[in-house]
């Protein structure tokens, strides 16, 4: 017995993706650099469904790169239809996806929505990005109704006052401290967080418990999506507010045990936050909707 081809004759093509994640974090990944134009936010809602879609937290799509030395440029999107400028898993997957691709090895370079990112292949089969130089003043974040730079501001939410870091890492982030990830008031507090007033683009919000000065670990409510099993450009955040308080050692290198994996994260001497982690295939397949 032969099994039908399930595309009708005449159906036009479908749109070819690929399913990876990242510790966790997933996304169905685009090829653009034909030319073709990102999807637009209802589609990547689509995509991003758990149920009537492929699933993912981010749809990524690479194109044709922006800078001169880079090899691709890539775009994000949450599954909620929202664009973001930065994503750490993300970012590791489309180097993997550009690897098995023959369209890069090695050291590379890729334009993410903000920034052109130096990649690193790695001899464990992952990858280490450089993710930039973390910003701590309120108007880059940014961070309303506040002027100088601080370690903490005290931002009113729910029946508290929380001690909340702030920092963009090209995307916003907000960060707590808590006692044990476990128990800390994520659901609750994360989306609180996120649509604060203080937040005027929204931020991805952390929940970060020091083990000690070179392990933490973390759980993030992300913009857009939710609680992730992962967040890179989190874990950048996080051990960049933690090293600013003396809590962590970022220049030795910190592991952020994340629900779906650990990244390690460094912070060098000219500033810049360098993630490493890795970076999975999932499934090849091709969307019909
Ligand atoms: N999971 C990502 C971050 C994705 C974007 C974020 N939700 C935002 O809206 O800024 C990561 O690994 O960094």
């Amino acid at each position: 017995m032969t099994t039908p081809d399930p595309t009708p004759p005449g159906a036009p093509a479908g749109l070819r993706f690929s399913k990876m994640h990242g510790a966790g974090n997933d996304f169905v990944v685009l090829d653009l650099r034909d030319g073709r134009p990102p999807p637009g936010a209802a589609q990547c809602r689509l995509l991003a469904d758990r149920h009537r879609g492929v699933g993912c937290d981010q749809v990524l799509t690479i194109s044709t790169p922006r800078s001169a030395e880079a090899v691709a440029s890539y775009g994000i999107w949450n599954a909620d239809g929202s664009p973001s400028q930065q994503c750490g898993n993300g970012a590791r997957c489309v180097a993997a996806w550009l690897v098995r691709d023959g369209s890069a090895s090695g050291s590379f370079v890729l334009d993410s929505p903000v920034a052109s990112h130096r990649v690193r292949a790695l001899d464990d089969g992952g990858f280490e990005v450089a993710m930039g130089v973390p910003a701590f003043a309120p108007a880059e974040i940014p961070l309303a109704g506040f002027d100088a730079e601080s370690e903490g501001y005290a931002i009113e939410a729910g029946d508290g006052t929380l001690h909340v870091g702030a920092v963009s890492m090209g995307n916003p982030h907000a960060v707590l401290e808590v006692g044990d990830v476990d128990a800390a008031p994520v659901s609750e507090v994360g989306p609180a967080l996120q649509r604060h007033a203080a937040f005027p683009r929204q931020c991805n919000v952390g929940f970060a418990q020091v083990l000690d000065r070179r392990r933490i670990r973390l759980r993030v409510y992300e913009r857009g999506v939710g609680e992730t099993l992962a967040c890179g450009s989190g874990a950048c955040a996080a051990v960049a507010v933690l090293a600013r308080r003396g809590r962590v050692d970022a220049a030795a290198g910190v592991d952020v045990e994340l629900p779906g994996g650990t990244l390690r994260i460094h912070h060098d001497a000219d500033g810049g936050i360098r993630m490493a982690g890795p970076a999975a295939f999932v499934f090849e397949g091709e969307f019909n909707a």
